[in-house]
């Protein structure tokens, strides 16, 4: 078993190994271990796709516009294409007339050029006829066949929308890494594009270990626990814009150790659930162990202690707690932004200033994340319960962080406070 342990601790004193798995007695700060993970972030390759598919992707190229848009002077009202001086002095007492000449809709053009005292019909998105200045809008005129009868008048370039107003040939309209709204994809598609490059949807592929896990069901058996992290843990990988699939494993060394070797060629990425503490059945660690390299078992947070990151095969992963709030914590510490990183996006978490309405213990030396409900940016609860304890992450609206050099939080001191809405996939 290769020694991955980062402390001085691991140095000095070697870790223990009780046969099967290391002792989690020592763990790394989290800035070391978030330095270990970011020296491993891998990014993922390009592809093209239908613009369809566009929503939410994240750009890998620079959009240079094909097009002006509008690509013609264009009437932006339903009216009259007039020459403006015609129309100088027009008002519902002073009335002008004029000749129509001609009669376009959307999606067509008039091949005729308005000369002097003449007018041509057009709908709002027509071309400009050649010769006019101006659009009347038609609740200021009356007409009988041919004849047309002003009431106001229009200033030059009154309602023409000029060309290349919105976009010009050769303009940057997109930059490489933008992850695309529906904004971008309109603009990206006014300016004649229907494929772009983007960065490939990470692959990932969620093992969740535990042989007490079933699916919900109205009845379970005695020793029996309902698998949510299979919900939990798919819908914020989903959130950070990747791809997942699910497989169930028993706590069994070598299925497990036989499972990731296989799924390390097949996924970009692997993310474990349970297993990550120190019984028998806790196979995990010493399996990615035995087919590839532990880089750190054990970070100095709360929740989310036992935390794993190694590398099989030059495939990342990420082994997560059992516990349901312990896993969703880690992912929030750690997974969000690497996932995010591999398809170039750069994150950072909203970290908002708030008052402590609240005392909580905390230990120097840990950094804690305590489920906390914060309204009027004052914590009113601190749900610091145990990591199985689900209903904590829906009753709570945020993490309260306290920094490893901080010994317990008094009541009105001000701190650091991340609320979950943030953490959501919302450019
Ligand atoms: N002697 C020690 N025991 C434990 C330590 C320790 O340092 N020394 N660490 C504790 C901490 S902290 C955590 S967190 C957990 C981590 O445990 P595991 O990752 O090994 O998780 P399991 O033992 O498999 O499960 C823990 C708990 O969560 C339930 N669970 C597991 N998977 C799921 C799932 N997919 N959906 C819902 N619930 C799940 C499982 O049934 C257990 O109740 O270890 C502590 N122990
Ligand atoms: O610290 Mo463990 O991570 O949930 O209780």
């Amino acid at each position: 078993m290769k020694n991955t342990w980062h402390n001085e601790f691991s140095k000095d004193n070697k870790y223990s190994c009780l046969g099967h798995n290391m002792l989690l007695s020592k763990f790394i700060p989290l800035k070391e271990a978030r330095e270990i993970v970011n020296n491993h972030q891998k990014v993922t390759k390009k592809e093209v796709i239908n613009l369809h598919d566009g929503y939410l992707r994240v750009l890998a190229e620079e959009i240079k516009s094909l097009h002006n848009s509008p690509p013609f002077d264009k009437s932006a009202m339903d009216g009259y294409a007039v020459i403006a001086e015609d129309t100088f002095g027009a008002s519902n007492s002073n009335t002008i007339n004029l000749k129509i000449i001609d009669r376009i809709g959307a999606g067509e053009y008039s091949t005729k050029k308005i000369a002097k005292g003449e007018a041509i019909k057009v709908a709002t998105g027509s071309p400009v006829p050649d010769g006019a200045t101006g659009v009347l809008m038609e609740e200021y005129t009356l007409s009988d066949g041919d004849d047309l009868e002003i009431h106001s008048q229009v200033t030059p370039m009154e309602n023409i929308a000029p060309l290349g107003e919105d976009i010009q040939i050769g303009d940057i309209i997109v930059r490489d890494k933008t992850v695309l709204r529906p904004q971008e994809l309109g603009l990206i598609a006014s300016a004649g594009f229907y494929e772009i490059s983007v960065y490939k949807k990470p692959k990932i592929k969620l093992i969740i270990t535990g042989n007490e896990l079933v699916d919900p069901a109205p009845t379970i058996d005695k020793a029996q626990i309902i698998n949510s992290n299979q919900y939990t843990i798919t819908s914020m990988i989903k959130s950070a814009g990747a791809d997942i699939e699910i497989t169930h494993a028993r706590d069994d060394f070598e299925d497990v150790k036989d499972l990731l070797l296989k799924e390390s060629n097949n996924y970009d990425l692997l993310i474990t659930t349970g297993g990550t503490a120190i019984s028998k059945g806790d196979v995990v660690v010493d399996a990615v162990d035995a087919i590839g390299e532990v880089m750190f078992h054990g970070v100095a947070i709360r929740p989310g202690k036992p935390i794993g990151f190694g590398m099989i095969n030059e495939t990342p992963i990420f082994m997560l707690s059992g516990y349901p709030v312990a896993a969703m914590a880690q992912f929030d510490i750690f997974l969000r932004h690497y996932l995010f990183k591999m398809q170039n996006i750069d994150f950072s978490y909203k970290i908002i200033k708030g008052t402590s309405g609240v005392k909580i213990p905390s230990n120097l030396g840990r950094t804690d994340y305590v489920r906390a409900f914060t309204s009027d940016n004052t914590v009113k609860h601190a749900l610091n319960k145990g990591s199985g304890i689900i209903r904590s992450m829906v009753e709570a609206n945020s993490y309260l962080i306290i920094d490893e050099n901080q010994e317990g939080i008094y009541k009105g001191d001000e701190v650091d406070i991340i609320f979950f809405d943030s953490l959501n996939f919302n450019f």
